[in-house]
């Protein structure tokens, strides 16, 4: 697998031009306190805050790994009295880093968390990933770095076409950072901060 081309002058002077970045990503869950509980216990994330909007019928809560003024946040949405959603197969997963994916894997397993991919190197490539499903059934992608200021690093989803993708995705200033010819898989690196949009076309065979 294609690693990520090195970081150059260009990219390292871009956020002291451009101040843009991905804030949060918005997805709806059937109990907002079971994921709570979930997303704090099992992938160290902090609840930064939650509201309830009842003459909407629905509650919010948003998590990460720091402040949302220098964070990426998760903002879950439970409307009233739905319980599941049918993820469908646009949605890849979230990708949190992590220095230890194995110790990771085991402890999510210790607190009853589904595995659904265990800890090895990715398949075509060296990097050490494993998948864990939250309690709706959205894939978290563990991924093995070193130490970051931004754990939660990725948005995977699947495109029906790439190249009109990054057409798209160029225009709202993202930069390709490395496309991986085996999956024809690109990320674009936030201006400011290292998360990431993962697209993925699978290869028609
Ligand atoms: C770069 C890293 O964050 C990845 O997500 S690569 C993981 C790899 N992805 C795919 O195969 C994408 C194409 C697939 N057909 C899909 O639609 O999801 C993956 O899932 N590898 C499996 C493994 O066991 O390594
Ligand atoms: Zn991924």
């Amino acid at each position: 697998m294609a690693e990520a081309a090195p970081v150059n002058a260009e990219l390292l002077e871009w956020p002291k031009k451009d101040k843009r970045r991905l804030l949060h990503v918005v997805y709806r869950v059937g109990d907002l306190d079971r994921t709570i509980k979930f997303y704090t216990e099992c992938f160290g994330m902090k609840l930064l805050r939650k509201r309830d909007v009842p003459e909407e019928k629905y509650s919010n809560a948003f998590l990460g790994y720091g402040p949302e003024e220098s964070h990426f946040a998760v903002e879950l949405t439970y409307n009233y009295g739905v319980s599941s959603y049918d993820i469908g197969t646009g949605f890849g997963h979230f990708a949190i880093a992590t220095q230890d994916v194995y110790k990771m894997v085991e402890e999510i397993k210790a607190k009853g968390g589904t595995v659904t991919r265990e800890p090895g190197p990715v398949k075509g490539g060296t990097t050490v990933i494993a998948f864990v499903k939250d309690p709706d059934g959205y894939i978290f992608e563990l991924i093995q770095r070193g130490a970051t200021p931004e754990p939660l690093c990725q948005v995977m989803l699947r495109v029906g076409d790439l190249e009109r993708a990054i057409k798209f995705y160029e225009k709202v200033c993202f930069l390709v950072l490395h496309i991986d010819e085996i999956l024809l898989l690109m990320c674009f690196p936030m201006i400011l901060f290292p998360v990431k949009m993962q697209l993925a076309a699978t290869l028609s065979v």
